[in-house]
């Protein structure tokens, strides 16, 4: 029996951060990087995720400038807010949280944003520069981005003769995903609800990226021994051990059975999660050195 290597996004992500926070000080004579993140409503959840956003930014070294909005906003209201952060040359990074109120076009608000700002990569310039191999240019999105990372700890930056299964389709993490596993050579397939025999095609993968977004949907059996496993899933699930009424966040892979076959997992919580804030840092100070024309960081 073998057991997994647990691959530690949080310590990798402290990583990337001192990286930040070093090329930020060395390049402050010409630029600080500024972020703004908004957040449109009450949600708790996102409110904690915007709240780790700026302190993380701060203590890089940034101009942090959070924007909290009622959920009645409208969308032009919205919409100026963002053409004022696009013209604001002390901001180099927009982050507009998702998901917005449901009176509220997300895809006109994502559009709105310059695509030299798009720190979030969500921006259609910045996904068709994934799209087309345009990497030095392009910001690509945080989450697949830090997965990335975390994968090339454990198989190296060039996934020739690979084979890797995304498994979710959305356009902030599976699509941009399988992008980036491509560009490094590694042979793809991207699985999604209507995939005939799943468990089958997961079983065929050395390299398994999970984003779907339903809490242990990925079993242990379905794990080719030896594979890398990339939890992308971020579910809180109750945990009546836990006391009443508790919850604890659990990924899309059911983790202690995926252990017993994996050659190495991303844990949850302390996974990809701190990798996404972490990119987020190393995106903005990338625009913020664009924009000066002084060296970017390499990460
Ligand atoms: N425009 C936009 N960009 C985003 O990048 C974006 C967004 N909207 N909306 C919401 C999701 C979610 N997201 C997370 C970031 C960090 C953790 C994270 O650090 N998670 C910790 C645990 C946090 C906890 O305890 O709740 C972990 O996995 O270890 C989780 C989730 C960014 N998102």
């Amino acid at each position: 029996m073998t057991v997994a290597e647990i691959i530690d996004g949080k310590a990798v992500a402290a990583e990337i951060v001192a990286k930040v926070t070093a090329h930020t000080a060395s390049v402050a004579g010409s630029v600080v990087p500024g972020l703004a993140t908004v957040l449109v409503g009450e949600d708790p959840a996102s409110q904690v995720y915007v709240a780790s956003k700026s302190r993380m930014a701060k203590e890089c070294g940034f101009h942090s400038v959070q924007h909290t909005l009622p959920r009645e906003t409208t969308e032009a209201d919205l919409l100026a807010l963002v053409e004022s952060l696009n013209n604001d040359p002390s901001i180099h990074g927009i982050l507009v949280q998702l998901p917005l109120p449901d009176h509220i076009d997300s895809a006109a608000v994502i559009q709105s944003i310059a695509p030299e700002k798009d720190v979030d990569g969500f921006h259609f310039i910045n996904v068709g520069k994934l799209g087309t191999g345009e990497l030095d240019t392009a910001f690509v999105p945080c989450t697949p981005a830090g997965s990335m990372l975390l994968l090339e700890r454990v198989r190296g930056k060039d996934l020739s003769g690979l084979s890797a299964v995304v498994v979710g389709r959305s356009n902030i993490v599976g699509k941009p995903m399988a992008n980036l596993l491509l560009a490094a050579n590694a042979t793809i397939t991207i699985a999604h609800s209507r995939t005939a025999n799943l468990a089958d095609v997961v079983r065929q993968a050395d390299i398994v990226v999970a984003a779907v977004g339903r809490p242990q949907m990925i079993e242990g059996d379905w794990i080719k021994p030896g594979a890398t496993v990339i939890d992308v899933g971020i579910n809180r699930i109750p945990a009546p051990e836990k006391g009443e009424g508790k919850t604890r966040l659990v990924g899309d892979v059911d983790t202690p059975a995926a252990k017993e076959v994996a050659g190495a997992i991303t844990p949850v919580p302390g996974g990809v999660g701190p990798m996404t804030i972490a990119m987020l840092m190393a995106n903005t100070l990338t625009a913020a050195c664009r924009f000066a024309g002084v060296e970017q960081p390499k990460f």
